[in-house]
This record gives C-alpha cells, sequence and structure tokens, in this order.
C-alpha cells in the first residue's frame, strides 16, 4: 500500500523555514527556553517554526473558508476555534511540543489567542478509579470520561462562549475539585494527552461516542519515537522529580524524593513495564497513522523526520 505520508527529512524540513515570514526574538526564545531549559534553540528555529507556519497556513485557509460559507449563507455567525490535537506516548514530550507550538502561534496576528488544553482533566477522579480497580491503569482508555472530553470539544466548536474543562493536578494525583479551566473564543486551542486519536469502545464492543475526539480537529500531531527513548526520557523524568515535584509535602509521591538513583530507576522501570509501556503499545501507538503530521524524534528529542499526510 502506498505511503499517504510525504516524509521530510530533518535537512529537508530545516529548508522550508525560509518560506516563514516570522523570525524569533531573543526575548521570545528566552521565554521558550523558560518552558524547558533542555529545549535547543536550534531545534525551535530548524523544526518547530516551520511548523508554525504550516499550521498558520491551515488556520488562515479555515478562516477563509467561513468568511465564505457565512457570505454564501448571508449571515455573520462569529468563527470558531481551529482546534490542533496533540498525541503520543507519556514522556514523549507532548506537553513540551504543546507549550512551544502554543508561544509559536500566538505571534501570528490572524490567531493571537491560543489556548491549551490537556486530557488529563478529563481522567475520572481517584475515587472512581478505585471503585473501578483502574488505578493502575491511569492513561488507559477507559481511565478516561471520554464522553465528557467530546462533549466539551463540542462545545468549544460550536462557539459556547466559556467552556469549563476540569483540571488534573500531577502533584495531588488525582483530579481537583472545583477548580476548572476556562476557555474563552480563542483563536486556536490545542487538545493535548495521549489519548486523542483514539476512537473507544464500550463493554459491548460498540462506539462508546457518536463522534469521536479526533473529529473535533482542524490538525493532528503525533510525537513518535523508538520506545527504548521514550522509556530513558521517562526514567530520567522521574529522577528529576525527586528534586522538584516529589519533595513537596503535597505530593502523593513524596516518598519517592530519597530514592537513590538505582532505587529511583527501578521503580520508573516499573511503572514503564507496567502501566506505559503497555499502554503505548496497546493503545497509543495504533492510532498514529491517524494523525496529519508525525514528528519522529531520535537521541535528545531532536526531530530525525516529519511526516505530512497529503490532504
Ligand atoms: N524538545 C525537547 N527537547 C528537550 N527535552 C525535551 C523536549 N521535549 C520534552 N523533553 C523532556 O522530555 C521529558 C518528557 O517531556 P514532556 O513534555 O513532559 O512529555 P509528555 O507530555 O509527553 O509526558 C521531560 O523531561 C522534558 O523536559
Ligand atoms: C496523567 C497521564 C495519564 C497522562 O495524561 P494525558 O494528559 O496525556 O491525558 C500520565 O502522565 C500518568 O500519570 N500516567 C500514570 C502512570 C505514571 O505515573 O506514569
Amino acid at each position: 500500500m502506498a505511503s499517504p505520508y510525504v516524509t521530510f527529512s530533518r535537512e529537508q524540513w530545516r529548508g522550508l523555514r525560509a518560506s516563514t515570514p516570522l523570525t524569533i526574538s531573543d526575548e521570545e526564545l528566552a521565554c521558550l527556553q523558560g518552558l524547558n531549559e533542555k529545549l535547543s534553540l536550534t531545534e525551535v528555529a530548524d523544526i518547530y517554526l516551520p511548523l508554525s507556519r504550516l499550521l498558520n497556513l491551515h488556520v488562515g485557509a479555515t478562516q477563509e473558508l467561513y468568511q465564505a460559507t457565512h457570505t454564501f449563507l448571508g449571515n455573520l455567525e462569529k468563527k470558531v476555534p481551529f482546534i490542533i490535537g496533540i498525541a503520543g506516548s507519556v514522556a514523549v514530550g507532548k506537553s513540551t511540543t504543546a507549550r512551544i507550538l502554543q508561544t509559536l502561534l500566538s505571534r501570528w496576528p490572524n490567531h493571537p489567542k491560543v489556548d491549551l488544553v490537556t486530557t488529563d482533566g478529563f481522567l475520572y477522579p481517584n475515587r472512581i478509579l478505585e471503585e473501578r480497580g483502574l488505578m493502575k491503569r491511569k492513561g488507559f482508555p477507559e481511565s478516561y470520561n471520554t464522553r465528557r472530553l467530546v462533549s466539551f470539544l463540542s462545545d468549544v466548536k460550536s462557539g459556547v462562549s466559556e467552556v469549563a474543562a476540569p483540571v488534573y493536578s500531577h502533584l495531588v494525583y488525582d483530579i481537583v475539585p472545583d477548580e476548572w479551566q476556562i476557555v474563552r473564543e480563542p483563536d486556536i486551542l490545542i487538545v493535548e494527552g495521549l489519548n486523542v486519536l483514539q476512537t473507544p469502545l464500550d463493554e459491548n464492543q460498540r462506539r462508546l461516542t457518536e463522534v469521536f475526539v479526533s473529529d473535533f480537529f482542524d490538525f493532528s500531531i503525533y510525537v513518535d519515537a523508538q520506545e527504548d527513548l521514550i522509556k530513558k526520557w521517562y526514567i530520567d523524568r522521574f529522577k528529576l522529580l525527586r528534586q522538584t515535584a516529589f519533595s513537596d509535602p503535597a505530593s502523593y509521591f513524596k516518598r519517592y524524593a530519597s530514592l537513590s538513583d538505582t532505587e529511583a530507576t527501578q521503580v520508573a522501570t516499573s511503572i514503564w513495564n507496567e502501566i506505559n509501556g503497555i499502554n503505548l503499545r496497546k493503545n497509543i501507538l495504533p492510532t498514529r497513522g491517524r494523525a496529519r503530521l508525525i514528528l519522529e524524534k531520535g537521541e535528545d528529542h531532536m526531530i530525525q523526520k516529519v511526516k505530512l499526510r497529503r490532504l
């Protein structure tokens, strides 16, 4: 079967930077560096700037299509947000990618307001996960309230002026009761989470929802890497969290703060082997081919290939 994707090597993709009219100031670079001190600025210039241009062209074309439709219909409905989904394994770099794109996309004059929502807010609270025996299945399709996520996206895409998303705390390891992220008519909404390209089934093997999360996307990105690299990034992040989040007295994982390097590697390896690795192979990787664009990472999170689906 012929591939529906056009593949760009790193060099070819970098070459497309020439068609990106915006450059990036030192101040903005410093702001991006604040998102992730390990992020290479060459990577921003070579990979993420051309990507922001591609997305800008897509948003512009969609805005024009709206305009044309409304001229045809003779009414003036307000425009609705352009929605971008970002999928991929735990620890592959979805949140970092999402935050880079949020910053870069907000610099374009025709779409300055870019909001970001992560799907962890749509996990069931621990109370329900415990009842259902799913505490070791966080991130698996059945751990999410997918109907609620679909209804949230449906409201955003219908132009509802204020839509509330529930909030998850990695520190407390649970949904925060009575805390909401309010999405107020952004130009672009980025929805990031490992489940965003999934098409879950109910216990009778029927579609769980009439429409899927990805039906609301105008564009989708899958962040990809070999599992051995992702596993390493997961373990590295876990070790780093000992000095940061885990040492907070409010942390659900405060017992991990005092682990030695060897112990931390063992704990993170077993969480990977028992939860995140299984989820990647069973539920996440099979959705890769549904993405419009695939970012393929190698060592040190450097993008090696970009695959763009022909329309
Ligand atoms: N582009 C990047 N360059 C360098 N490090 C990165 C990059 N993207 C992610 N990382 C690092 O990899 C780890 C996982 O990234 P994160 O964005 O938290 O992943 P996810 O949201 O997929 O779980 C973090 O330690 C992060 O600092
Ligand atoms: C919260 C997550 C399920 C990811 O959520 P997402 O925003 O991708 O929906 C994941 O980061 C997680 O906590 N997994 C549980 C196993 C672990 O501690 O790695």
